[in-house]
């Protein structure tokens, strides 16, 4: 029998991820077999009805953890109490969208949900931001909820740090669980940095394996030309192949790190998104990817690890671009 009970938001709950999110919460596998959930589905009108059917499922699975489902159009209800909030929906770049659009839509929404977090949250509340630009959108929320210690606002790259493990799977014929310490640095974009420089599998180098198995020339150029763009641009890649851009395996992303992020990670370190508090030369505050450890609830960026000169220079690019993105929300006035 569950022991403690937690209010769980979902934003765009009525969208594609939202699906893919709400079972998998409701039977107990975003905060384990002792943990009793209330769902708070946050929709706009045009998507309410979309997240009332999937409330009507959610009931006639008789999840025994599931307390209580609550379909809402209004953030302030939504995000009352809320212990997790899962910031899915978003404004997607429609076509012939500028940037500069593209942000300012989406800062009218993460805006006013940062206020209302601040204003109705829980004391232990934490925030994974899955909706893009998700690094900037944390950003913005943030700035919004200035009693909220913005270590609590996190966004997801935990989608690329397993796109990442299930590459070099593939390329060592190692089972994921064999497979340790990859990192995913910079934002969720085309320029974020897959680092494979301190990755073992079965105890091994990562880098040492392919060399045996490519060579020291092929195994540099399958990492740089290879691994590290079929990673960064796999997002692009589903969307061609599938029509549509990942689902399935961007709620897995979110509930890894949600469920790592409150119970510890167990196996090496994983790939999140938090406000950077100057390590590796990444200004404070700036919401980056990291390799991060989760203990004692709270994650911790892992430290002391070397940086040669190219993955400097990946780190300094994508760097470059969430700088450039901060600027650019700034300027629109959307950082308070
Ligand atoms: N970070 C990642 O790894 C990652 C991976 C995949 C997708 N994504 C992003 O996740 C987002 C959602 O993807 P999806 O496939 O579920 O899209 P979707 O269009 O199926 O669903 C989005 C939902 O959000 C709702 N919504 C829009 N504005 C809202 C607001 N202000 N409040 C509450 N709900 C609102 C919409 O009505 C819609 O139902 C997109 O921005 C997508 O680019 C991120
Ligand atoms: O929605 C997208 O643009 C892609 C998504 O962020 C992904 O990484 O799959």
């Amino acid at each position: 029998m569950a022991n403690s009970l937690a209010t769980v938001t979902i934003t765009g709950a009525g969208g594609q991820i939202g699906y893919a999110l709400l079972f998998r919460i409701a039977s107990g596998q975003l905060l384990g077999p002792d943990t009793a959930v209330r769902l708070r589905l946050l929709e706009i009108p045009q998507g309410l009805r979309s997240a009332e059917g999937a409330a009507l499922e959610l009931q006639d699975s008789a999840f025994p953890l599931l307390q209580s489902v609550d379909v809402t159009d209004d953030a302030a209800s939504a995000f009352d109490g809320a212990n997790v909030g899962l910031l899915v929906g978003s404004r997607p770049r429609g076509p012939g969208m500028e940037r500069g659009d593209l942000l300012a839509a989406n800062g009218a929404i993460f805006a006013p949900q940062g206020a209302a977090i601040n204003a109705g949250a829980a004391d232990d509340v934490r925030i994974v931001v899955v909706g893009n630009p998700a690094n900037t959108n944390a950003s913005i929320a943030s700035a919004h909820a200035p009693d909220v210690p913005c270590e609590r606002f996190t966004a997801l790259t935990r989608l690329d740090h397993n796109r990442a493990l299930g590459q070099l799977s593939e390329a060592l014929h190692t089972p994921v669980s064999q497979l340790r310490d990859v990192s995913i640095w910079g934002n969720h974009s085309a320029t974020q940095f897959p680092d494979i420089a301190h990755a073992t599998a079965g105890g091994r180098p990562v880098v040492e394996l392919l060399e045996e198995q490519l060579g020291a020339d092929a195994a540099r150029e399958w990492i740089r030309d290879v691994f590290i763009p079929r990673v960064a641009k796999r997002g692009a890649e589903i969307i061609e192949v599938r029509g549509s851009s990942s689902v399935a395996s961007a709620a897995n992303a979110t509930i890894d790190h949600v469920s790592d992020w409150v119970s510890g990670t167990t196996h090496g370190w994983t790939s999140a998104a938090l406000p950077s508090d100057g390590s590796y030369g990444v200004p404070e505050g700036l919401v980056s990817s990291f390799p991060v450890e989760s203990i004692d609830g709270q994650w911790r960026i892992v430290q002391g690890l070397e940086l040669d000169a190219f993955a400097r220079e990946r780190i300094d690019a994508s760097v470059a671009e969430l700088i450039e993105e901060r600027e650019a929300v700034r300027t629109l006035g959307l950082l308070g």
